[in-house]
């Protein structure tokens, strides 16, 4: 029988992330009362964040006010009475593992990058329990551009650890007047509805850069949420899950908003403007790493994702928008729920 964690008391936050959305979390927990220290690999963006109070490389134009504080310094962040990783998806292994040493047992370490480890197609969670023992881990995800979460506009996330008690204390310790976090036991569930509407967020950025009309992206969002549920479920999450924040929540805001990397990605690929995966120097775009992680973890289970498997090929420019298209609409009838 495992033993409920005990509630942390939370009065300094670490921040491992200097960007867009570790820069809003930091906002967000000055905001619930609590002190945030981000660390940044760039000193730049330190010295940035201590003297000139902004992150112009990340965030511009959103004013960082004590008690808003930057480090290099990772031990700095460690001793935190709770830590977020805010890098993106691909680094967590490298960045958790630098962290494990420094953290005192028992840290809530909250996850908040969406996607799976290309590799080994795991789960954060899962990663950051392998080589961060000490961690208690917790994820957060949700409808939240960093930009509107940084200036205030109200927002809704939800926080899910193992134990419900934890999710409470982590939820608690982010909210704040404009930031409102639900707390869930289902930390599969709210990974996958994370890291795969991003990858259905480019299917519908392609539906609109290609001006295949309204109706078609009302059936490829609808067909991209049974996607989302099949592949939570298949891991081992619960479907009502999906249908929150983390799931529905998210896949509207995403594949809806010009505000999402992942969309806008996805428009340029429809209008022909971008013919294979996302450069390096750009935007960051995770759903078109995480697509051919999903397709393979889905192969695996044995599970049906064919908007999925779409992204990966148009992502690896193995096809065109065109004959995915085709290939979509020549599949085999169905029954819709089968
Ligand atoms: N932006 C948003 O609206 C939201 C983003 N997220 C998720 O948060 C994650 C981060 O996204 P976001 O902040 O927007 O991305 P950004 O591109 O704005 O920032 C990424 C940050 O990670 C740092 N970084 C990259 N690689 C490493 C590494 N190996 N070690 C240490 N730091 C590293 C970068 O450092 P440097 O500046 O030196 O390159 C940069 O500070 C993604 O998974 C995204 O899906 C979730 C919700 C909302
Ligand atoms: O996850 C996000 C909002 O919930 C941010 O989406 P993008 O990474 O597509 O910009």
């Amino acid at each position: 029988m495992t033993h409920p964690e005990p509630a942390p008391q939370v009065e300094t936050v670490g921040i491992v992330g200097g960007g867009a959305w570790g820069t809003a979390l930091a906002l967000a927990v000055a905001r619930a009362g609590r002190r945030p220290l981000l660390w940044a690999r760039d000193p730049a963006t330190v010295t940035a964040i201590n003297l000139s109070r902004e992150n112009p490389r990340h965030l511009p134009g959103i004013r960082l006010d004590p008690p808003v504080a930057a480090t290099l310094d990772l031990d700095e962040a460690a001793g935190c009475d709770l830590v977020v990783l805010a890098t993106p998806a691909q680094t967590t292994r490298a960045v958790a593992a630098d962290l494990a040493g420094r953290l005192r047992p028992g840290t809530p370490v909250v996850l908040s990058a969406k996607g799976f480890e290309a590799g080994t197609g795991r789960l954060l969670a899962d990663v950051l329990a392998e080589v961060a023992p000490a961690a208690v881990p917790a994820v957060l995800s949700g409808p939240s551009f960093a930009a509107d979460v940084a200036r205030g506009l109200p927002t809704a996330v939800t926080v899910a650890a193992a134990d419900i008690g934890m999710a409470d204390a982590v939820a608690a310790a982010f909210a704040g007047p404009s930031f409102r976090p639900y707390a869930s036991d289902d930390v599969i569930g709210v990974e996958v509805g994370g890291a795969l509407k991003n990858v259905l967020a480019i299917a519908s950025g392609v539906v609109v850069g290609r001006g295949l009309g309204a109706s078609a992206q009302a059936a490829l969002v609808a067909r991209a949420f049974a996607e989302l549920v099949r592949l939570a479920v298949a891991l081992g999450g619960r479907a009502e899950t999906l249908t929150g924040l983390s799931g529905l929540g998210d896949l509207f805001l995403t594949t809806s908003s010009r505000q999402s990397r992942n969309f806008a990605y996805g428009i340029a690929l429809g209008e022909g403007r971008a013919v294979e995966g996302p450069d390096e120097s750009g935007p960051l775009v995770e759903g078109a790493k995480t697509a051919p992680v999903a397709v393979a973890i889905a192969r695996r289970l044995g599970v049906d994702l064919p908007v999925t498997e779409a992204v990966a090929a148009l992502v690896e420019g193995r096809v065109s928008v065109d004959e995915v298209m085709a290939g979509l609409l020549a599949r085999p009838l169905k029954r819709e729920h089968a």
